[in-house]
Parts: structure tokens; C-alpha cells; sequence
């Protein structure tokens, strides 16, 4: 679907990608993992559209893209329920449609209850939820998710992580790029985790995590999808650690 071709970024003098390259299949999701400024962001922005490659070649990407980012940016003088239909609105839909599909959206995330309130009443947590299903409102085929969880607390971590992934399983095609700090959290959530190394930002190893889970169903008498997952961390904090000292 979407291919990510030799793409060259710079900031002024300084080079943040030299040719980055990567593929996303319809349905998968990628999880970029890195050190900080090695440029996982950038590439989101680049994919976004939000920055221009200064070389390079972005195809396939879809007409319908949300992002995510680690901030909710909600707009603080909107109801939550107003912000969640404002991207239906700006498709052109009427208001009394947009706000009966956000509120549809309010209770799927667990905010039922706080359509009218404004965005700094919520927890941060809550914040999340809603930036989740301003998202989610306009059915994407492409979801960009920049540490979106990365201000959170832990419990709101996994549960957030677990409505992702039950919203991606009911829509077999949608595709997300998942930014993150956390190697656990890379694991859980996405099909194959790209390790980047320091800027510019190359991929060092590419973990497909669907097929080692595979492997461990198949042999789920002595190696359970636990010792696997456990496994892929350790082979990505290794290719990290290895990518910071070479
Ligand atoms: N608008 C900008 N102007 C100048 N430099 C920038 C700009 N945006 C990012 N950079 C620099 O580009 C590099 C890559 O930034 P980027 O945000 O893509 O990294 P990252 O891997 O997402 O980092 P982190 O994990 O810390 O969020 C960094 O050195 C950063 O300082």
C-alpha cells in the first residue's frame, strides 16, 4: 500500500534521513522504535504530509489518514464531543450527523457521559481517548500514532494499547505506523517492529512479530507466546543498544 522510498530529510545542515526506506501492507502495523532524534517523527510528518522529503518518493498513500500524537491537542474552547466531529464537519457533514457519529465514537473509547464537558475538565488519560476517536471518527485507511501513549500512566497505557488493537481487528485494511520509545509497547501492539538506528535513521532490524508469535502457537508446548514476546524484546534492546555503539 504505502512505500517509503530512499527519502532524504534535512533540517538546515543537519541530516535527519539519507535514504530512509520502508513498505506498509493494508492492515499491517509497522512500529517504528529508535533513539530520541534519530528522526521516527519526522518520517510520520513526512508520510502526514507535514514536511517535504528534500529527495525521495512517497507512494500509495491512501486518501483517509488520522494521526495521533503524544499531546491530545484538543481544541480547549470546544466540547469534547464537538471535537471529535470537527473532522467530519470540515468533510462537510451536518452538524446534527457529525455529533451523532462522535457521540457513537464517545462511548466506544469510554466517554460516555463527557461529550459536553471541555477538554482540560478530562484527565490526561481521557484526553487520549478523545484524540483516539477524533482519529477513528473519519475511518481511516492509514493511522499515524506518535507515542500517543507516552505521557500516560501505565494502566492507561495498556488499556489504550488494547482499544487500538480491538479497533484495528473490527478494520481488517487500516494500516498504522506506530512511533514509540518503549520496545514492550512495539511488541505488543504492532506486526513488525522497525529498529531504527541513531540519526540519520536506518532501519537496523526488522522483527516480524506475527510470524514468531506463529512459531510459538506451533510449538506452545515448551515455548509460550510469553517466552516469545520476551524474546523479541530482548532481540530489540539488543539491536538498540548495538545500534547506539556502533
Ligand atoms: N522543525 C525542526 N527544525 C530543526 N530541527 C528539527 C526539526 N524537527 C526535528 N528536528 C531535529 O531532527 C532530528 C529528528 O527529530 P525527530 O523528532 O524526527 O526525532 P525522533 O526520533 O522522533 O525523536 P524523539 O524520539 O526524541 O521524539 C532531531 O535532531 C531534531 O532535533
Amino acid at each position: 500500500m504505502l512505500h517509503l522510498d530512499h527519502l532524504h530529510l534535512r533540517f538546515g545542515a543537519l541530516p535527519v534521513l539519507e535514504g530512509f526506506s520502508m513498505d506498509l501492507a493494508a492492515g499491517e502495523r509497522v512500529a517504528l522504535l529508535g533513539p530520541s532524534g534519530c528522526g521516527k517523527s519526522s518520517v510520520l510528518r513526512l508520510v502526514g504530509g507535514l514536511l517535504a522529503p528534500s529527495g525521495g518518493r512517497i507512494a500509495g498513500l491512501p486518501l483517509r489518514t488520522a494521526s495521533v500524537f503524544q499531546q491530545a491537542t484538543l481544541m480547549p474552547w470546544a466540547t469534547v464531543r464537538d471535537n471529535v466531529a470537527l473532522p467530519l464537519r470540515l468533510a462537510g457533514q451536518t452538524a446534527a450527523t457529525a455529533r451523532a457519529q462522535a457521540a457513537g465514537l464517545l462511548q466506544r473509547v469510554g466517554l460516555q457521559g463527557f461529550a459536553d464537558a471541555l477538554p482540560h475538565t478530562l484527565s490526561g488519560g481521557m484526553q487520549m481517548r478523545a484524540a483516539l476517536a477524533r482519529a477513528w471518527v473519519t475511518d481511516p485507511e492509514l493511522l499515524l500514532l506518535d507515542e500517543p501513549f507516552g505521557a500516560l500512566d501505565e494502566q492507561s497505557r495498556e488499556q489504550l494499547g488494547q482499544e487500538l488493537l480491538s479497533w484495528c481487528a473490527a478494520r481488517p485494511a487500516l494500516a498504522c505506523i506506530l512511533v514509540t520509545h518503549s520496545v514492550f509497547e512495539a511488541v505488543a501492539l504492532a506486526d513488525r517492529v522497525l529498529v531504527l538506528s541513531p540519526r540519520p535513521a536506518r532501519v537496523l532490524l526488522e522483527i516480524d512479530v506475527r510470524a514468531i508469535r506463529e512459531l510459538a502457537h506451533q510449538q506452545a508446548a515448551n515455548w509460550t507466546e510469553q517466552d516469545a514476546y520476551f524474546a523479541l524484546v530482548r532481540q530489540a534492546q539488543q539491536a538498540l543498544q548495538r545500534g547506539m555503539t556502533a
